[in-house]
């Protein structure tokens, strides 16, 4: 192990900007944590002369982002972005090379985990990725390591910070999702392309990520069901006030017999739950194991420091001679396990009918809710929008999803409807 770790950085955004305050600022305190000092010696990104607010004068530029795996360099950390094109080619040739990697790139992880973690063990090098779920956050090392002699049987939470705080805010202010998500961007926390983190991607990577560590799984992306929350109204958001939840963005991973389910949706919180109170970029994770019980993991999941500061701790491990498989056992061992079908679980629902104001429309919906087997237990009219159309609110009894989807398919052209339903699931 020579004397210092030495670091060749990608990306000089929100984060890789962040990653040189953070070791610039803390430099005694990590060395003495690291056992050695953690130095940068080669930074790329795509604007040599953008004013980052650091000084990049003492390090090595290169302009050409690839040829930083080719450098003396321990560690190569990548904080690009997206799931292919030069990330993934840096963090492969490093590894090629005999370099450890260390990134935040979920979505690269999602659909090139397995890969990238087959490639680290042959070549006995680490690969890092911390800041990639729920940003600053200790969540992989919590389960990777802290819940390591547990088995979980559900792993859930709220996974992408520019949702939660444009819901939260939406909440708060009563203000217009245009608006908020345009504050999410300038703060950082948005993806290069917001559709991502607005459309449940972003989450549902991170989720695909949590799923593979907590259940010894190979991340699976393309199964995890995913919705944003484009869809959700002001006016969703105080009807379920009124119904005593707040609606939040959640991922949910369950172990379904040998089948894993992965679903990301706008869900209804019920305020007596500690997600319902996880308010602006905060992340929240629940871990619920066989021995430890139920784990809650909650901080920053995005912004700069945060997410600097898990980049950091992963160096600093690294530093230390601390890794081992990426996905807690060895990829080899990762299981691949067929999607559950979600018309197998159960659950409350809510479901918000946007509908032309005239007889027989509720009873329409009623009739297709009574023939698919829904058990309704409340029903709300709310009066007339301004475009005539009325707002109708269903609430479900527990039973199983399945009924739902068929009463909603039922429904489906019927011109009745003004717009598609809403449906979200009630967390129990
Ligand atoms: N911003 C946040 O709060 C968080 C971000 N992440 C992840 O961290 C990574 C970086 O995110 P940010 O710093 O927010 O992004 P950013 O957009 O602020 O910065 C990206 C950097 O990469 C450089 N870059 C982009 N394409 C390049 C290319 N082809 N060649 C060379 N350089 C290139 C840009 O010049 C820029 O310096 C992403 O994978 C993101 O998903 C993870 C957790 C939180
Ligand atoms: N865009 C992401 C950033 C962190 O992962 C988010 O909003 O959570
Ligand atoms: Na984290």
């Amino acid at each position: 192990m020579s004397d210092t770790l030495r670091v060749a950085l990608a990306g000089l955004g929100t984060v890789g900007a962040g990653v040189i305050r953070v070791l610039d600022t803390n430099r005694d305190l990590i060395t003495r944590r690291a056992g050695r000092p953690i130095e940068i010696v080669a930074v790329s990104a795509r604007d040599r002369h953008k004013d980052r607010g650091v000084d990049l004068s003492r390090f090595e530029w290169l302009d050409d982002t690839a040829g930083l795996a080719a450098l003396d360099a321990d560690v190569v950390v990548e904080l690009i972005g997206g799931s292919d094109g030069p990330a993934l080619s840096l963090a492969r040739t490093a590894i090629g090379r005999g370099k450890g990697v260390v990134t935040a790139n979920k979505a690269m992880l999602a659909h090139h985990g397995l890969e990238l973690a087959s490639a680290a063990e042959a070549a006995g090098v680490p690969l890092k990725f911390e800041a990639a779920v729920a940003g600053g956050i200790p969540v992989i090392k919590g389960l990777r390591e802290g819940a390591a002699a547990n088995a979980i049987d559900r792993v859930y939470g709220i996974l992408n910070g520019t949702c939660n705080f444009i819901l939260s805010k939406m909440e708060a202010e009563g203000r217009d999702f245009a608006d908020v998500l345009a504050e999410a961007q300038a703060l950082g926390f948005a993806e290069a392309d917001p559709s991502f983190d607005i459309d449940g991607i972003d989450a549902a990577h991170k989720l695909s990520i949590l799923a593979a560590l907590a259940f010894g799984s190979q991340p699976a992306f393309a199964d995890v069901a995913c919705h944003g929350i484009r869809e959700v109204l002001a006016a969703d958001i105080a009807e379920a006030a009124a119904l005593g939840y707040r609606i939040r963005l959640v991922g949910v991973a369950e172990a379904n017999g040998g089948g894993l389910f992965q679903r990301v949706h706008p869900h209804l919180v019920p305020l007596h739950h500690p997600l319902a109170h996880v308010a602006g970029s905060t992340n929240a994770v629940v871990a619920d194991g066989n021995f430890v019980g139920r784990l809650l993991f909650q901080g920053a999941g995005a912004g700069e420091g945060p997410t600097a500061s898990a980049v950091v701790a992963d160096l600093i491990d690294i530093a230390r001679g601390e890794f081992g498989p990426p996905f807690a056992m060895p990829a080899a061992a990762l299981e691949q396990r067929p999607a559950a079908d979600s018309g197998d679980r159960r659950g409350r629902a809510y479901v918000r009918f946007t509908v032309a104001d005239r007889v027989g429309v509720l009873a329409e919906i009623a009739a297709a809710m009574r023939d698919a087997g829904v058990s309704i237990e409340s029903l709300i009219q709310r009066g007339a929008n301004p475009d005539g159309s009325v707002r109708v609110v269903i609430v479900t009894h527990d039973g199983p999803e399945r009924s739902v989807a068929q009463a909603l398919e039922r429904l489906r052209g019927s011109q009745s409807l003004a717009s598609q339903p809403l449906w979200m699931h009630i967390l129990d």
